[in-house]
């Protein structure tokens, strides 16, 4: 079974009478790229808040690595995020903006700052000023500053938000190879399509609840064309979709329902 990174069990959210997040439940596990997707307001960036211990949940709970958080203060040390917009210095270099982080995380190998920036591929911006950068550039910076302290499970709010399809493959190589060294990785968006590109598990979060998770397959399985048919002898239809229409690419949902694909 594969080790869960991050469990909530019934998260609530309310602002004043406003529920944000309306009994949550997500299950990400160790590797996973997974996709965070709801539309502006649904509660993305609360439910990333909420599990990142940057805002207060009401009730419920948040397991991190297995332990929950409120008993478990070191998880925190091993995430590291991207929430809102991170303030970097517009007349700072990439390296001189990062040596600003290492100083208030008190990170004193500035190596570290080489390694981060290689793994973005910000290495070859010298002196380029934050200022000079593309939007995509920007947001790399961000998923740097967010691995600094090599955490083993981040989490992005909505980076790849207004990037060209460029933009977008770079970070998806990035993502793709934080996952290779192990990083558990959730990431949000308010649209699927970009989302699709990188992630392998989603969750569909509407007016604060998750309303759908599901694997890449199973989405794939539930976007793809098909006739749904609900019929009253399951066995029978099987035996003249087979010997009538010649196709075995169908699905059986249950007892009176029927997927077919072709
Ligand atoms: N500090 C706050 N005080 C009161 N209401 C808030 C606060 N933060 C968020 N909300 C409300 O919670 C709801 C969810 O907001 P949230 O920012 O989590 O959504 P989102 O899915 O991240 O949206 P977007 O894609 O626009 O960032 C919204 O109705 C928002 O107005």
């Amino acid at each position: 079974m594969k080790q869960e990174i991050l469990k909530t069990k019934d998260l609530i959210k309310k602002y004043k009478d406003n529920i944000v997040l309306n009994k949550v439940n997500i299950t990400i596990n160790k590797g996973d790229i997974y996709g965070l997707v709801g539309s502006n307001g649904a509660g993305k960036s609360t439910l990333m808040n909420v599990i990142s211990s940057l805002t207060m949940k009401d009730s419920g709970k948040v397991y991190l690595f297995g332990k929950e958080i409120a008993q478990n203060r070191d998880s925190r040390n091993r995430i590291g995020c991207m929430i809102e917009n991170p303030a970097f210095y517009p007349n700072l270099s990439a390296y001189d903006n990062l040596k600003y982080y290492c100083i208030l995380k008190g990170i004193i190998d500035h190596e570290k700052i080489h390694e981060v920036l290689r793994k973005v591929k910000l290495d070859n911006t010298r002196k380029k000023k934050f200022k000079q950068f593309s939007l995509g550039m920007k947001q790399r910076l961000g998923i740097a500053l967010a691995i600094l302290n090599n955490p083993d499970f981040i989490i992005l709010d909505e980076p790849i938000n207004g990037l060209d399809p460029l933009g977008i493959s770079e970070i998806r190589e990035t993502l793709l190879q934080l996952q290779q060294e192990n990083i558990t990785i959730l990431i949000s968006s308010h649209i699927l399509s970009e989302l699709y590109l990188v992630a392998n598990k989603f969750g569909f979060l509407e007016g604060g609840k998750i309303i759908k998770e599901l694997s890449k397959e199973q989405l794939d399985n539930e976007c793809s064309r098909c006739l749904s048919i609900k019929v009253n002898d399951i066995k029978k239809t099987c035996v003249l979709l087979e010997e009538k229409l010649n196709t075995t690419n169908y699905k059986v949902l249950n007892e009176q329902e029927i997927r077919l694909y072709d």
